[in-house]
């Protein structure tokens, strides 16, 4: 991470944004050095201007002309360098310092466990990493240095003007309360209203990115009339929020207008009132008329900075709050050392060598464990998960749709932590693993499969940290791969997922369980992984993996008793209980609910092509 996240947690959000500025002071000071000189030589033009009027026009000195005709050209090639060079700074500075902010936005969602993701919608998180941060990007780069430009154009001008004719700047500064009053009006409307924009564009994003997402399922069902529908009512939204702002503007926007004709106006009756009267020259009033010019810029800009500067602060809320959001699941302070002290330990205790301490054997015990999601607190979905499996044997878990197999087995993987009880990886708690140790060597082959868009053999190799071709066959042949992909038109170089070719569920289940098993996982678990394979190739994978048994441990989840009829231990689960247990030859004998299963599936489909 840039910035800690923690720091400036409860700072205003320009402080919280400076951190992310720091690297580039250097720059900000070149660019603040040019716009200072820009300031300066802005404030040259109208006394030049005067000077041709009082010195050239009234008292005949043509032979000044040219001189002044050059400093005035000379002026603007010295303007237009400095804004030139302080406008790339500022660019420069700007871009580097929503990089910073991105890589943090992108390193804190790594960090952000699964109960996060089941609450935030992705279009939501999407909008954060691209619109919200642009808001910012456009603050830092543009808006800031407008804000100076304005104010010190304002106070730079009326502070000229106050030593060219003070009765007319004095006269002038009595609308400043005014334009005051007025943009922070339009401050205080604009800031919810903002607010809403960027949560009606979240809202907007989601339903887009869920649409193409589900295409195929709108396209199936003919729904293409009603997500219109629905994607109208979110846009309707977004238009109406955006609207809401724009006659906040126009509520106010008016009177700044208003304010900059009064200084006009004060300025024509007042300055031609006292050159009539000959207490001011003709040349003193062209001069500061220019000056009300520079004055007018900042006047009538304000109101749109002020809109900037409130989309700035509703952007940085819903970056800062992703930043500073706490995953539950965290690693406990000093986990690596503990984890080493607690083998070492326990090794001595048991008598055992001390083996490699971060190298994961593989026993599993669940201690009277009972879970509820954090979101539904109320609702225990495991309860009093009670079992052991010892390092390189083999488990499966059956039960009904529901009753808490995907639940259990993330535990595992500490995806989530038990309500009541302890999940133990080889004797230690789960909590006391490093998380990434543990995630390493405990490896979910998921239900949903998803592949990246890239080569088959790149995703095979995802997570196996080496680049070795054959071992990348050799795992696909293991996971019954092989022989797909070198079917395919460029084999194991085809890009698949999004952007390259499409798979049947069967196959992209196998480059699942291939991707897996080159991960060389101490604890490998298999989500349902085959219940779109063939009988055949299930039947082959299945041999491929008992051929690994001893070597790590293994555990299946399944509808189908043939690919969990050989694990040592098998458990039946039913609404989030362990019902049954045993082996398979236990659980026949027991003509039980898992005999039952046995005698259906085998009334289904008899014999030898069941797999029995
Ligand atoms: N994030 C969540 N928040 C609240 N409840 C959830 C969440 N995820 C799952 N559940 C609920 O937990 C229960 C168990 O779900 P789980 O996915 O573990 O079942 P399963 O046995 O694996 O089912 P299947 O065989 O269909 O995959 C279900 O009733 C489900 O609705």
């Amino acid at each position: 991470m840039y910035v800690d996240s923690a720091k400036n947690q409860h700072s205003s959000n320009l402080r919280w944004i400076l951190p992310y500025c720091r690297p580039d002071a250097g720059r900000i000071a070149a660019a603040l050095l040019l716009f200072a000189a820009d300031k300066v030589l802005v404030m040259l033009m109208p006394i030049l201007a005067g000077m041709i009027v009082d010195q050239v026009i009234g008292q005949g000195h043509e032979d000044r002309l040219p001189r002044l005709c050059f400093a005035m050209i000379a002026v603007t090639l010295g303007r237009s360098v400095c804004r030139y060079g302080y406008q790339m700074f500022m660019e420069r500075f700007g871009q580097n310092t929503i990089y910073r902010l991105v890589s943090d936005e992108y390193e804190k969602l790594h960090d952000m466990d699964f109960t996060y993701f089941n609450h935030t919608r992705n279009g939501d998180i999407m909008s954060r990493m691209t619109s919200d941060t642009d808001a910012i990007r456009h603050f830092v780069s543009w808006v800031s240095y407008n804000i100076l430009d304005a104010v010190c154009l304002f106070a730079g001008s009326l502070a000229v003007m106050f030593t060219i004719e003070w009765r007319l700047a004095l006269a002038l500064l009595a609308v400043t309360p005014f334009l005051f009053y007025f943009t922070w009006q339009l401050s205080k409307h604009a800031h919810p209203l903002f607010y809403a924009i960027r949560n009606s564009l979240a809202s907007l994003n989601s339903m887009v990115e869920e649409n193409i997402e589900g295409n195929r399922v709108v396209k199936a069902f003919v729904r293409e009339p009603y997500e219109t529908e629905k994607f109208d009512r979110h846009n309707d939204d977004y238009m109406e929020r955006n609207m809401d702002s724009a006659r906040n503007s126009r509520t106010y926007m008016p009177w700044l207008d208003g304010c900059s004709y009064m200084l006009q106006l004060i300025t024509l009756i007042l300055g031609g009132w006292l050159v009539i009267r000959q207490q001011m020259t003709l040349g003193a009033l062209v001069s500061f008329n220019s000056f009300l010019w520079m004055i007018d810029g900042p006047v009538r800009q304000s109101g749109w900075l002020i809109n900037d500067v409130e989309r700035f602060n509703a952007s940085c809320v819903k970056i800062r709050r992703l930043l500073t959001a706490e995953p539950r699941i965290v690693e406990r302070k000093n986990a690596q050392a503990g984890v080493v002290q607690a083998a070492t330990v326990r090794a001595k205790v048991n008598g055992e060598q001390t083996g490699d301490p971060v190298r994961i054997r593989g026993d599993i015990r669940f201690d009277h464990v009972s879970f509820a999601f954090p979101d539904d607190p109320e609702t225990p979905i495991l309860k009093d998960i009670d079992f052991h499996v010892a390092a390189g044997t083999r488990l499966g878990i059956l039960g009904e749709t529901g009753s808490g197999k995907s639940t259990l087995v993330s535990l595992v993987a500490r995806f989530y932590d038990p309500t009541v009880g302890h999940v133990l990886i080889d004797g230690i708690d789960a909590r006391q693993w490093p998380l990434d140790l543990l995630r390493r060597q405990v490896n979910i082959v998921a239900q949903d499969t998803f592949l990246f868009s890239d080569t088959i053999g790149d995703n095979i190799a995802f997570g196996a940290h080496r680049d070795d071709e054959q071992y990348v066959r050799t795992m696909a042949s293991m996971a019954g791969a092989d022989s797909f992909i070198n079917r395919m038109p460029e084999g194991y170089d085809t890009v698949v997922g999004e952007r390259g070719v499409g798979l049947s569920g069967g196959q992209k289940q196998r480059l699942s369980l291939a991707r897996a098993l080159a991960d060389d996982p101490a604890i490998l678990i298999m989500d349902d992984t085959t219940s779109a394979v063939d009988m055949e190739t299930e039947a082959t994978i299945q041999r491929h993996l008992q051929e690994m048994e001893g070597t790590r441990t293994m555990v299946t989840i399944a509808h189908r008793i043939s690919s969990i009829k050989d694990s040592d231990l098998i458990l039946v689960l039913d609404h989030g209980r362990i019902v049954e247990r045993g082996s398979h030859e236990d659980l026949v004998h027991a003509h039980g609910r898992y005999y039952r299963i046995y005698r259906k599936q085998l009334g289904l489909q008899s014999g030898q092509s069941a797999g029995f």
